[in-house]
């Protein structure tokens, strides 16, 4: 399987005069699971408002080659999500609040399922009122999984949960995938990922710094090159229009990936105009720089 089932083709969002997203661009394949990393305010959740239709944005989202706008939501129908914090009735039950979205055929036997998978029997009969955080992320993911849905968005999913449900969820959502569903989960920690996802998204400030393979991300021993220039800013605009893997931009680091010359990007940035005043090599691994970055970004916001 390698169709591709969503396709994010230059997305814009303002609020107000605040630039969110700046020209994103991805695509998820048919039965992946897409990790979308980000440090807080990265625009990982307003990324999948965008694509469930919630909020007006610049740009194209196709799922399964449908068009989604904030008016257009006939491709969403086979589509699950928990954003943010669950929207959940406190006076009902789980088990209630799964049998009011339960819709299609064998709406019963669905939501028995559910609480089977996501081992939720001794709490599914308590009223939601009295659950603690992670027993309302796991209704959360619950509700998105309920309907056998062909792609799901999670945001954050792992939040609040103790290691053990971690696990059950990841042992769960690697389950569903195996079946053809595609997922979309959003984390600021790239290792709740790493053992699940096969494609990574990186966001930082609104952009795509890093779309890669998840056994891309993690070969160790990567190496760096670490740019000063007259023009960081504009220098950073065409590397990543030129599809090169920026993995800091305050201080510009891009990755050595496959077929990597440093003779084209220098090329590249003279002819555009940049002038380089520094370069220097760094070995490393990507997971570590990664982090660094995001820790980074993480303690500003
Ligand atoms: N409705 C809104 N009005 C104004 N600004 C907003 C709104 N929603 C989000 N933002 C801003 O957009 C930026 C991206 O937010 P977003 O929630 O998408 O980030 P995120 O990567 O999901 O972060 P987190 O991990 O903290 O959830 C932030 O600076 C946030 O303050």
């Amino acid at each position: 399987m390698n169709s591709i089932f969503l396709r994010i083709e230059d997305l814009h969002k303002s609020f107000g005069n605040k630039e969110v997203l700046k020209s994103i661009n991805f695509t998820a394949q048919q039965g992946h699971i897409i990790g979308l990393i980000g440090a807080n305010g990265a625009g990982k959740t307003t990324i999948m408002k965008a694509i469930l239709g919630i909020l007006s944005f610049q740009g194209k989202i196709t799922i399964n080659n449908q068009e989604v706008s904030i008016n257009q939501h006939q491709p969403l129908q086979s589509v699950g999500a928990l954003i943010e914090y669950p929207g959940l009735y406190p006076y009902l039950t789980g088990r209630e609040q799964l049998k009011l979205f339960s819709i299609g055929q064998n709406r019963e036997k669905k939501v028995e399922d559910i609480i089977k998978k996501l081992r939720m029997e001794h709490f599914a009969d308590q009223k939601t009122k009295s659950y603690s955080l992670g027993m309302k992320q796991k209704l959360g993911v619950g509700l998105a999984l309920l309907n056998n849905p062909q792609f799901v968005i999670l945001d954050e999913p792992m939040n609040g949960l103790d290691p053990k449900a971690t696990k059950e969820l990841r042992d769960l959502i690697v389950q569903e995938k195996k079946t053809g569903t595609t997922f979309l989960i959003s984390s600021h920690i790239l290792s709740e990922l790493q053992r699940i996802a096969d494609d990574v998204i990186v966001i930082d400030h609104g952009s795509v710094v890093t779309a890669t393979t998840m056994n891309e991300l993690l070969s160790a021993n990567r190496k760096f090159y670490l740019l000063e220039t007259n023009n960081n800013k504009l220098a950073t605009d065409i590397l990543l229009k030129n599809r090169y893997q920026i993995v800091n931009k305050s201080i510009l680091t891009v990755a050595v990936t496959k077929n990597f010359s440093i003779n084209n990007l220098l090329q590249l940035l003279l002819s555009q105009g940049i002038r380089i005043n520094d370069i220097k090599q760094q070995d490393g691994d990507l997971e570590e720089s990664l982090l660094q970055v995001l820790d980074k970004e993480g303690t500003k916001a």
